[in-house]
């Protein structure tokens, strides 16, 4: 089963056509870098998987559900943190919760089984905080952190409602880059409990979708590299999916082949960005077909 797939989604703006025909299918433990030109509909698309935007035509399933609303299936992070400033670090991670699975009518008729609900609650944060690398931060507030720690509790406050798919829309654009560094890292720790969870038979926790501008980003970070781009026919039917290669993976630890991510941020480039060469997109629509011939070149579970 995917968690996410997208089904011939097109989208206008009054005359303005921006999305055309895009399909996709993310399976469960992938991690996804959408890309492409500068207002070419990517938010667009994250929207529609959101669910506050359905799109004109077509159809987002999450998880084999139709999406016609927001859910909490899907979760997102956007570059501005929106944290709560009354809060601490773990009533942040844990206000979700709080309020997906406690009523008022629940919290002022059972008081005592509300206290202990919410004392679980917190010890769920303060795990989640340690996956971010953020628990000894526990119990400060926004305005005594800097923004990359105010990012990693805003993608715990996400992560603690387990989404079928999480979305991070430029999540660390707005961080300077030994800090986006950091939380580059982050990410690829999440990655590597997915390769846990696969190696020992469990469904791999994290699905994710991140768009980024930043390409040694996209590649660094992902398992596979989506492109949209309004470049493939003459653009004026908007954009659909040109390119989709599974990407180098690198876990923490692991030893980098730099050739192979030079020569795949060339290949993207030529195929997404650049309007003066010719290319056939369909050669680089393969990442399905990689994944049958490698499964271990890509963590897909579908
Ligand atoms: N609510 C709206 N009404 C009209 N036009 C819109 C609206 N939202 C987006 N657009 C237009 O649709 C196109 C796609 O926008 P979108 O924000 O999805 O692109 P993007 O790829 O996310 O851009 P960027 O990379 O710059 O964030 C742009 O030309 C934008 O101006």
């Amino acid at each position: 089963m995917a968690n996410l797939e997208i089904v011939d989604v097109s989208h206008a703006y009054g005359p303005k056509k921006v999305l055309n025909n895009v399909n996709l299918r993310v399976g469960a433990g992938q991690v996804v870098a959408l890309v492409g030109p500068s207002g070419c509909g990517k938010s667009t698309l994250l929207r529609a998987i959101l669910g506050t935007h359905p799109p004109q035509s077509g159809q987002v399933l999450v998880g084999e559900k139709v999406v016609d609303g927001p859910t909490r299936d899907v979760g997102i992070v956007y570059q501005h943190y929106s944290l709560y400033e009354f809060l601490t670090a773990r009533q942040n991670v844990a206000f979700g919760l709080m309020l997906d699975q406690t009523s008022l009518p629940f919290r002022v008729f059972n008081y005592f089984a509300w206290r202990k609900l919410r004392k679980q609650h917190l010890e769920q944060a303060d795990e989640f905080l340690k996956k971010v690398g953020l628990y000894a931060a526990r119990d400060q507030y926004p305005s005594e952190m800097s923004g990359g720690m105010r990012q990693r509790v805003a993608i715990a406050q996400a992560l603690i409602m387990q989404p079928s798919v999480l979305l991070l829309d430029e999540p660390f654009g707005a961080l300077d880059e030994a800090t986006r560094e950091e939380l580059q890292l982050m990410l690829l720790q999440l990655y590597a409990e997915n390769v846990r969870a696969r190696s020992e038979n469990r469904v791999p926790p994290y699905t994710v979708v991140i768009v980024t501008h930043e390409l040694n980003e996209a590649l660094f970070v992902s398992d596979r590299v989506v492109g949209l781009s309004q470049y493939h026919a003459d653009g004026a039917n908007g954009a659909t999916i040109v390119y989709d290669r599974p990407a180098p993976i690198f876990t923490p630890d692991d030893e980098k082949d730099l050739s192979r991510f030079v020569e795949q941020k060339e290949e993207l480039i030529q195929c997404v960005f650049s309007p003066t060469v010719q290319k056939d997109h369909l050669n680089y629509i393969t990442f399905w077909k990689e994944h049958e011939k490698h499964p271990t070149t890509s963590g897909a579970d579908v």
